[in-house]
């Protein structure tokens, strides 16, 4: 069986995080590992509290899984503090696994600030260059670049420069700019549009968890990165067709839509909760 390890943080809501990326694992056949890096008090509508665990915990989850298990891929998602990052890119750096996925998770979909505003020199200088893929949203990219991204071409040149400082291979997603959904990877040489459909919901709680991890399972499954983003995208644009309509607030991903849909188990959730 193929694995994949998450480095995240926890939300106890269950929509983004570890939690959004263990379920995307098990939904893809791959077997999943977790590393928790923080500890987040979350809901469809808001974090309330946020603690970071302790270097030594985060660098022995680390530890006690390589030492003793195959990772097929890793993926990684919010990691809070600087301490934190240089931590991480140090025991990444020891293990050495082939594939790393890099969401570089800033601020939740209710505007909670996920990773220290110090932590972002560390994130560019210490995993950029480690990783093989990164995965930042517009405001993301923008943080990274020190650029504003407002168009197409902007969205090209923060590909360029994101390469520039150390990225093997770049997906931008467009989720955050007006119109259709579309995302734009870039291999190091070429560029490839993953092109979506806005689906009219306020359900995308775990949008980003949901597509990085979905990636990571099927570079796992032995796909090339070009078939594994394109894959993503098909998993994530159903993943928000079928979103779950709980909590009063952006209510989370679907994983399982491929079973729930031939067992006849649910309706499709696209356009309730509509904003
Ligand atoms: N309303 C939507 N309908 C369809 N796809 C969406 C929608 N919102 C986001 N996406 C897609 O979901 C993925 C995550 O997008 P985005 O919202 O840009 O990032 P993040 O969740 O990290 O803020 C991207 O592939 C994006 O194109
Ligand atoms: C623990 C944790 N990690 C990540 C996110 C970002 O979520 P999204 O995927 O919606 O950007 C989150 N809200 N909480």
């Amino acid at each position: 069986m193929k694995t994949a390890l998450t480095i995240a943080g926890s939300d106890s809501g269950g929509g983004a995080g570890v939690q959004a990326d263990l379920k995307a694992f098990s939904a893809l056949g791959v077997y999943g590992m977790s590393v928790i890096t923080a500890v987040t008090a979350q809901n469809t509508v808001e974090v309330r509290s946020v603690q970071m665990l302790d270097i030594s915990i985060i660098r022995d989850q680390i530890a006690a899984i390589f030492e003793d298990l195959p990772v097929d891929a890793v993926k990684i998602g919010m990691l809070g503090s600087a301490e934190i990052v240089k931590n991480v890119a140090e025991e990444l750096n020891k293990y050495k696994p082939k594939q790393i996925i890099l969401d570089p998770v800033m601020v939740s979909k209710g505007g909670h600030h996920l990773l220290l505003t110090d932590a972002i020199q560390s994130l560019k200088e210490k995993l950029l260059p480690v990783v093989t893929l990164v995965t930042p949203n517009i405001p993301e990219a923008e943080c990274l670049t020190n650029t504003k991204i407002e168009n197409i071409e902007d969205m090209y040149q923060a590909c360029r420069n994101l390469k520039e400082l150390g990225a093997k291979s770049v997906l931008l997603k467009g989720g955050h700019l007006e119109g259709d959904p579309n995302d734009l990877f870039f291999d190091g040489m070429q560029f490839t549009w993953l092109k979506g459909k806005r689906i009219h919901t306020k359900n995308v709680h775990g949008t980003g968890c949901t597509l990085s991890s979905a990636i990571t399972a099927y570079i796992a499954k032995g796909y090339s990165l070009q078939e594994a983003v394109k894959a993503g995208k098909s998993y994530i644009t159903k993943a928000i067709q079928y979103s779950i309509n709980i909590g009063s607030g952006h209510g989370p991903t679907h994983h399982f839509f491929d079973i729930y849909e031939k067992a006849g188990l649910v309706e499709r959730e696209e356009n309730k909760g509509e904003l």
